[in-house]
């Protein structure tokens, strides 16, 4: 089971420090940063406390002044440190899940297509950005606020030991109290947050399912159907929040209970030792404040445990997912012959799921720089030969060799070099004309763009934009004809140079001018190379040297193209003769 994540133990904290690493010097810089602010924070109050006890000992007025001149100091330097400490937090944060959020990406793309079919790209995006997010948030604030909290705890509770222990005593109880209560119930919400963040991936993938499939949708009235269950997964999303909200939030209602509890004691041993003249006004001040000041690392440990719940299950789920393996290893081989390859499909069985065969015992053989007509009726796996050739998916036994290697043995990369696919969807990218054509190849120039779109007709086209190929282009392909886009998508195989390349037809009936435009450009195209084409007209045939055609999987007639024409008893030759009746009717 390739898809099985291959740990779902808790995240490590060396999976984490792994992507810290880089911002190590970042995070030293946040560290002294935090220093210096926790001192500012515990001197303010202390300012104060002997502003109040010479004030009200009848200290005199320019030391007051000096007194709350450096109170202003203080503050102003505390709100320029917090300012900077909150940019840097933020900065080390989106450096460390940057890394993360590429990783994660890198690894989807290479995940095999048995795991791409099940996943909607929307629960993907919520995956790689999402959950990632949930990671960049707690890591933004983790060292400020956490150890932030830490530091003026232990700087507040040390003070406070120096100059009356009962009531630091106290404060120590109630801080130990809570933070320990906080750390046990710390995990409380952890799964809830995943099935949150599960239920939102689901939302965002229904999203996306439908506004991709909008033309379908409204042209078959399913808008009502599709948000009834649109509703649904809100509901569910509602549901999981909730109950996830109300599990983290339950360290914050611990921490404001105890709090109160903890406050009221401070205060009466505070008051206590004021009126027996033990302690002075000042001082009195100097406690109470502390002492609300303590409710503040508190209450952000408490924060920051929510966060951490979040990020925990946005932790795990990015382990999972960098967990699992595709189940295409790459091969080692790079040589391949020059010039147009042979195909060889020796005894290929083939299934998507274990309880259908789709493909039975498929043999062929192409030498290099024949042309194949692949043809059968809709569901009879011609498709899925061409995404075996490309390695898509694993056979189930058999062997498909390109050049004479087995394919298997060929690193992908170099199999994708050599090799060129054209589907029916032409899938385009948000950018430029040129990019699309390209596919961000810097290599290739203007010119050779150009001289290529002209041999296959696409020129006028592209002239006629008024940007060229600076054009933007939307993604998702709307903005070309099926024929624009065919021949758009040849554009872009051409420029790669393939040795062999596969060509699915479009099974939509284009014009007659746009179809012998692009008969034109597949007939330049398979000059150089080998070729297989899937065909959904017979017409487009004409110029192939062999022609296999397939039924439920199985190979039912392969060959010469002309042996078979002629051939009255063949198949193809029946369909011949079905079609020439087909087109004088
Ligand atoms: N991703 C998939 N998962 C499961 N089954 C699939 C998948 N893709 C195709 N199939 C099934 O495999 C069989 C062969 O499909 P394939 O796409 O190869 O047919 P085809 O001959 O290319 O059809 P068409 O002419 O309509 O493009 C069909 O029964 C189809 O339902």
């Amino acid at each position: 089971m390739p898809h099985q994540p291959i740990q779902s133990s808790p995240p490590s904290m060396t999976w984490l420090l792994r992507y810290l690493r880089p911002v190590k010097w970042r995070l030293l810089a946040l560290l002294l940063l935090l220093l210096a602010t926790t001192a500012l924070q515990l001197l303010n109050p202390q300012l104060i406390q002997r502003f109040i006890d010479r004030a009200t000992g009848g200290g005199s007025v320019s030391s007051l002044l000096t007194l709350a001149g450096l109170y202003l100091a203080a503050a102003v330097f505390s709100q320029l440190f917090s300012v900077w400490l909150s940019y840097l937090g933020n900065d080390v944060a989106w450096r460390a899940t940057n890394q993360i959020r590429a990783n994660l990406l890198q690894h989807t793309l290479r995940l095999d297509m048995r795991f791409q079919n099940v996943k909607t790209p929307g629960e993907m995006i919520e995956r790689i950005d999402g959950d990632v997010n949930s990671m960049s948030n707690f890591f933004a604030m983790f060292v400020v606020k956490i150890i932030g909290s830490f530091v003026l705890l232990a700087g507040i509770l040390g003070y406070m030991f120096a100059y009356n222990w009962p009531i630091a005593a106290t404060m120590t109880a109630f801080t130990c109290l809570s933070i320990g209560i906080m750390f046990r119930i710390r995990d409380l919400g952890v799964s809830a947050s995943q099935s949150e963040r599960q239920a939102n991936a689901s939302l965002y993938g229904l999203i996306e399912e439908r506004i991709a499939g909008i033309e379908d949708v409204q042209a078959n009235g399913g808008v009502p159907r599709l948000m009834n269950r649109y509703h649904k997964a809100m509901r569910a999303v509602f549901l999981a929040g909730r109950k996830a909200w109300m599990l983290r939030i339950m360290p914050w209602n611990v921490t404001v209970a105890l709090f109160t509890v903890s406050m009221t004691a401070v205060l009466m041993v505070s008051v206590y030792n004021y009126l027996h003249g033990r302690i002075t006004l000042g001082m009195l001040f100097l406690f109470f404040q502390y002492t609300q000041m303590l409710n503040d690392p508190i209450e952000q440990l408490g924060d920051q445990l929510q966060e951490f719940q979040k990020a925990k299950s946005g932790m795990r789920r990015a382990q999972e997912l960098l967990s699992l393996k595709s189940e295409i290893e790459d091969g080692e081989g790079d040589e391949l012959p020059q010039g147009p390859l042979s195909v060889s499909f020796e005894q290929v069985n083939f299934s998507y799921n274990a309880d259908q065969r789709i493909l039975h015992d498929i043999c062929f053989e192409l030498k290099p720089g024949e042309r194949l007509g692949l043809i059968g009726r809709t569901g009879s796996g011609k498709s899925s030969i061409s995404r075996l050739l490309l390695r898509l998916y694993n056979l189930d036994s058999g062997v498909i060799r390109v050049g004479g290697t087995d394919i298997r043995d060929l690193r992908l990369k170099s199999l994708y070099r050599r090799v060129g696919m054209v589907t029916q969807d032409v899938q385009l990218i948000d950018g430029t004309l040129r990019d699309n054509l390209t596919l961000f190849n810097p290599r290739l120039s203007d010119e050779e763009i150009l001289e290529t779109a002209g041999r296959l007709g696409l020129r006028p086209w592209i002239e006629a934009l008024p940007q060229g190929l600076d054009t933007r282009l939307s993604a998702g392909g709307t903005s070309l004809s099926a024929g624009e886009a065919q021949l758009f998508a040849l554009t872009r195989v051409f420029l790669t140079q393939p040795s062999l390349i596969v060509l699915d037809e479009p099974s939509s009936r284009l014009d007659a001018a746009t179809e012998s435009m692009l008969q034109k450009a597949v007939d330049q195209l398979m000059e150089r190379c080998t070729g297989i084409v899937i065909a959904h007209r017979l017409a487009t045939l004409d110029q192939v040297d062999k022609i296999m055609m397939l039924r439920q999987g199985r190979v039912i007639e392969f060959g010469e193209r002309e042996a078979l024409a002629q051939n009255p008893s063949s198949e193809y030759a029946r369909l011949l003769r079905a079609d020439r009746q087909e087109e004088r009717a």
